[in-house]
């Protein structure tokens, strides 16, 4: 069964723009489960420009499915990591000014560096994901850090479907075949919508998680949070 985690960055957004507290993220997370959300993710950036450290701190106590937090390992991050403990962390490599996500990592390069912060983040408890192209060639090196899964970086997938569906899909089904052969488990992520999510579902048996937050924000402005939330776990039956 892939689990669907909702990340919530933009409600963080909208909540920031006015400088109070509307909407209420945590109140929004707990609303967000109830109408079936499997988990809940956040990516604090350095930059506090939608979650901030704090909001991961408050969420951590309310959150009862499963708090996936992502980032760039900085020593802030790690040592925010360290403090609460969130079920799931998924490194990526972003640079601080990057506008989103737009690259997985080179874990050729960065392999020791990467095998040492996944060490430190599972002995915090925390079950380890890195964000990955969808490269087959990448799954070995990333086995070698000892992550427990990767998360595909799908814009590329989210790019190319329209065009060509299969053609879209079949470097993330190699890649995902690929982890499952090693034991790593599979989550994917980034610029999936309710147009996309159930080939890729459906394609990706390995498939476990995937968290979803700019579409799925966006299409709750017009179908509300409740629907759509539900309509974005139905692509996943
Ligand atoms: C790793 C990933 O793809 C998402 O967390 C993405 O980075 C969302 O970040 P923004 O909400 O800041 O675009
Ligand atoms: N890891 C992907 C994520 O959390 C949300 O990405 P997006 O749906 O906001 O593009």
């Amino acid at each position: 069964m892939t689990k669907l985690s909702v990340n919530i960055n933009k409600l963080a957004t909208l909540r920031n723009a006015r400088g109070h507290n509307r909407p209420d993220i945590l109140q929004a997370a707990r609303d967000i489960e109830r109408f079936g959300a499997e988990g809940i993710t956040v990516h604090p950036r350095p930059d506090e420009r939608h979650i901030r450290y704090q909001d991961v701190r408050d969420l951590k106590p309310i959150v009862t499915t499963e708090l996936n937090v992502e980032g760039n390992p900085t020593p802030d991050f790690v040592a925010l990591c360290r403090e609460v403990r969130p079920e799931q962390v998924t490194l990526v490599p972003d640079a601080p000014d990057a506008i989103t996500s737009n690259s997985g990592w080179d874990v050729v390069t960065h392999q020791q560096f990467l095998r040492d912060v996944v060490a430190e983040l599972k002995s915090f408890g925390c079950r380890v994901s890195i964000f990955l192209d969808p490269d087959v060639r990448l799954v070995e090196a990333a086995a070698s850090t000892g992550t427990d899964r990767i998360e595909l970086y799908t814009e590329a997938y989210a790019v190319q479907y329209l065009a060509d569906r299969e053609a879209a899909v079949a470097p993330y089904r190699a890649t995902a075949a690929r982890a499952g052969q090693l034991g790593l488990g599979v989550n994917a992520g980034h610029d999936l919508d309710l147009d996309n999510l159930a080939f890729l579902h459906q394609q990706l048996p390995e498939l476990a998680e995937v968290s979803i937050g700019h579409a799925l924000v966006c299409d709750a402005l017009y179908l509300g949070l409740e629907n759509t939330v539900q309509l974005y776990r139905r692509q996943l039956r």
